[in-house]
């Protein structure tokens, strides 16, 4: 293994693997830190951690538990993947996940950017960028688990960590390799421990890539890992996304309330395709919904995709909260969605497409999956990846960021493994 990384949420690692794949790596996904040692053939393995927003002294035991087990299998370097809205609280976790990790590997300096040009996340003058808006307007400042109010990441990340944290700037970065590895020499002898970078395009990171090599900690969103494969020799092959042929049914579950995935929902019901709504109300109210979704879905899955979903808009979904509380509703739903998608797979689904960061915890920790080989890409940031159930049956898997993919995301999903 070359690459270790930690990401601190599901469809992150997928976010993030995906990247490296592209970028030419064979990547494999681990559900939580394995029990096993790793494939021999992986060229980075991503271990996924669900922790964003759990406490910060929990946070640090699961990553250190990950750097451990990346180290013992032989990671030359470690990547520290946090979302490209950069979420945290000012207890963390990024900077003390961060730290903790750079007091294990005992060094002094490493960066911080949640750049990700593709998808219109980008950094200047130490400010982050969602499109065309600051962070703070960008409706992050509204999220109900990590709002987030100041686009200025050195003083964001800064309010969490000990150690100073400094900037590498967009005219370094615009120049070359070599004036980012001046920079980062510079901000070291002056005493600064992390440095968010600038990077408005991929050139940016590309030319950021080979001033990382050799560092042994690098914390980013997904961008950063465009630039890095080639550290290690490696270029870009159709080889590293293969997966083996598609076959069986095909479904949707989408548990995921955000904007991108209602758009997808709405297109996928105007193009006449089986979808159904799943009502929070009567899961509370005892009913067997799953047992009915999957007796719904039953008869129709040899005519083609079909859709569960319980995705609403803003309104409707903060009147089951105000009803139900928060945390409550969101687990009762996640809950019934993974029973919803593992018994599509009981009935033959071996296509899956699960939008939804916390759902699609939910539905691989249900499928009993442990480990995802990582395909190629559908939309920036979500690729087709393989698993093997406990059964031993193989399962076409896409884990969907809700605010990831066009429109008509689902369709195009299953058009590419035609
Ligand atoms: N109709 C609903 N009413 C209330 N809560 C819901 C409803 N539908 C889904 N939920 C809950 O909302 C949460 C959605 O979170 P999830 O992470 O799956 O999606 P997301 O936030 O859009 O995705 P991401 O984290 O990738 O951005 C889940 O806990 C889910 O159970
Ligand atoms: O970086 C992103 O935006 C995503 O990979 C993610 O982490 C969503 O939760």
């Amino acid at each position: 293994m070359k690459l270790g990384c930690i990401a601190d949420d599901f469809t992150g690692a997928t976010d993030l693997a995906n990247n490296l794949v592209r970028a030419g790596m064979r990547v494999t996904q681990a559900i939580g830190v394995p029990a096993a040692a790793a494939q021999a053939d992986a060229d980075a393995v991503v271990v996924a951690l669900k922790s964003r927003t759990i406490a910060p002294a929990q946070a640090i035991e699961q990553s250190l538990a990950a750097l451990h087990w990346l180290r013992a299998n032989g990671a030359r370097q470690i990547y520290f993947k946090y979302c490209s809205t950069f979420d945290s609280t000012p207890r963390g976790n990024i900077g003390p996940v961060t730290e903790a990790l750079m007091d294990a590997l005992g060094t002094d300096f490493t960066i911080a950017t949640p750049a990700f040009p593709d998808n219109k996340r980008t950094v200047f003058k130490g400010h982050l960028f969602v499109g065309e808006l600051l962070l703070n307007e960008s409706g992050m400042q509204d999220h109900p688990l990590t709002p987030m109010h100041d686009p200025n990441l050195v003083r964001v990340l800064q309010a969490q960590c000990r150690r100073k944290v400094g900037l590498i700037d967009h005219r370094t970065v615009a120049d070359s390799a070599d004036a980012i590895a001046r920079r980062i020499a510079e901000l070291r002898a002056q005493g600064v421990g992390i440095a968010i970078v600038d990077a408005v395009s991929n050139d940016d990171l590309l030319r950021l890539g080979p001033a990382l090599k050799g560092m042994a900690l690098v914390t980013a969103g997904s961008g950063v890992a465009i630039g890095l494969p080639a550290n290690f020799g490696i270029e870009p092959s159709s080889r590293a996304s293969q997966l083996p042929p598609p076959a069986g049914l095909q479904a949707v579950v989408s548990g995921s309330c955000s904007l991108a995935t209602n758009q997808q929902v709405q297109e996928f019901i105007r193009s006449g395709r089986p979808a159904l709504a799943v009502d929070p109300l009567r899961i509370a109210a005892g009913e067997d919904v799953a047992g009915q979704a999957l007796a719904w879905a039953a008869p129709l899955l040899a005519g083609g995709p079909v859709l569960v979903y319980s995705t609403a808009q803003p309104a409707a979904v903060a009147a089951i909260q105000g009803r139900l509380g928060t945390d409550q509703s969101g687990a009762m739903v996640e809950r019934t969605i993974a029973a919803i998608a593992a018994g599509l797979v009981r009935l033959g689904v071996r296509q899956l497409v699960v939008a939804g960061g916390e759902t699609s915890g939910a539905c691989v920790q249900a499928l009993g999956v442990a480990q995802l080989q990582i395909g190629p890409q559908i939309d920036p940031g979500v690729p087709w990846c393989h698993a093997l159930t406990p059964d031993g049956q193989g399962l076409h898997i896409a884990l969907k960021s809700g605010n990831f993919g066009t429109p008509d995301f689902f369709a195009k999903a299953f058009g590419m493994l035609q």
